[in-house]
């Protein structure tokens, strides 16, 4: 578990995070949203112990970075890929890592069977795929075995293959009872990896619940219903409340559950051809609940809000 209680970080006079509080909880892959510049990297250091706060705190397991005995063996992180020697093999850099944070070497084979780099252990890293790199950057943060990660966009760069590896190795990571937290631009990745969200904006937090909740909050859910007696069915559904509207072939339905829409068309003896509930994305949530703080900060002269929607943000390559 994280948990960070009024967490704040200054710059001179750039407030990179500003009071910020949350909970990451273990057994689930939680999201870190926010646009460029919102303060993400910063919030990640100062859990990993590598920025100090200017006020607050953030404990990991209930203790501060410092205070743990064996960091590596409660915490480990990828926070860049290509933070490795490019001479020295894979199986050599892990070596050197685990003699260095007094882990057994023999962890060094386990974990590049984890990741998969058995096979290639022997090759210089220099010459790996940024694949290949972000494997070895987890074998890396899985050497103490700990049971939090943080990964810092680690999708970023990766081909279908790769996107794919890394969001069913999350998945399984947090199955196995550890505490996954990962930060991404890329919200149509996270709305299929992040079962919670932490989301920020400006340095401060925005909305920290499940990222089912994020999306029903923010957007509007319809269900599409197709049928060969449409005017029929879509008069009954205005008689039970519904909001009916006609679209490409279809009726567009809100205010009525998918399950009464299913029974009321039952019992009027209505042919159904398409029953399908519709949910707004994670994009458009994002739109919709980041506003304030993008036109706040564009009204203030913030020359990144005010050039930029929030999907434009969220879209932006580093
Ligand atoms: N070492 C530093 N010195 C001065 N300002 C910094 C430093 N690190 C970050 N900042 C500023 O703090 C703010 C937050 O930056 P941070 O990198 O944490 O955001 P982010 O959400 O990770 O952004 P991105 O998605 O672009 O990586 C930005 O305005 C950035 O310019």
């Amino acid at each position: 578990m994280i948990e960070a209680v009024g967490l704040s970080k200054h710059y001179g006079k750039t407030v990179a995070v500003d009071d910020l509080s949350f909970t990451v909880r273990s057994g689930r892959v939680t999201g870190f949203l926010g646009p460029n510049g919102a303060g993400k990297s910063t919030t990640m250091r100062m859990i990993l112990g590598l920025d100090a706060p200017t006020a607050g705190t953030v404990r990991i397991d209930g203790k501060r970075y410092r205070e743990l005995h064996q960091p590596l063996r409660t915490v480990g992180a990828l926070l860049d890929a290509k933070w490795v020697h490019p001479n020295r093999s894979a199986r050599a850099h892990l070596h050197w890592l685990a003699r260095s944070n007094k882990i057994s070497t023999s962890r060094v084979d386990e974990v590049l069977e984890i990741v998969g780099l058995t096979g290639v252990a022997n090759r210089r890293a220099g010459g790996f795929s940024l694949g290949m790199s972000q494997r070895l950057g987890i074998a890396a943060a899985l050497l103490g075995d700990p049971q939090v990660l943080l990964f810092d966009e680690p999708v970023n760069g990766l081909d279908p293959e790769g996107i794919l590896w890394i969001r069913r190795f999350m998945h399984r990571l947090a199955d196995e009872g550890r505490t996954v937290f990962v930060s991404s631009h890329l919200l149509s990745e996270m709305a299929l990896t992040a079962q919670e969200l932490v989301v920020i904006g400006r340095g401060k937090l925005i909305a920290q619940c499940s990222t089912d909740e994020f999306v029903a909050q923010a957007t509007e859910s319809t269900v599409t219903v197709r049928s060969p007696q449409a005017d029929l069915l879509g008069s009954a559904l205005r008689d039970q409340g519904g909001a009916v509207r006609a679209e490409n072939g279809h009726l567009v339905v809100s205010g009525v559950d998918i399950t009464e829409i299913g029974e009321l068309a039952a019992a009027k003896g209505i042919v159904l051809h398409e029953l399908s509930p519709q949910r707004g994305s994670l994009e458009e949530a994002f739109i919709q609940l980041t506003g304030d703080s993008v036109e706040y900060h564009a009204a203030v002269g913030d020359q990144t809000a005010a050039a930029a929607s929030g999907a434009d943000l969220m879209t932006a390559g580093k």
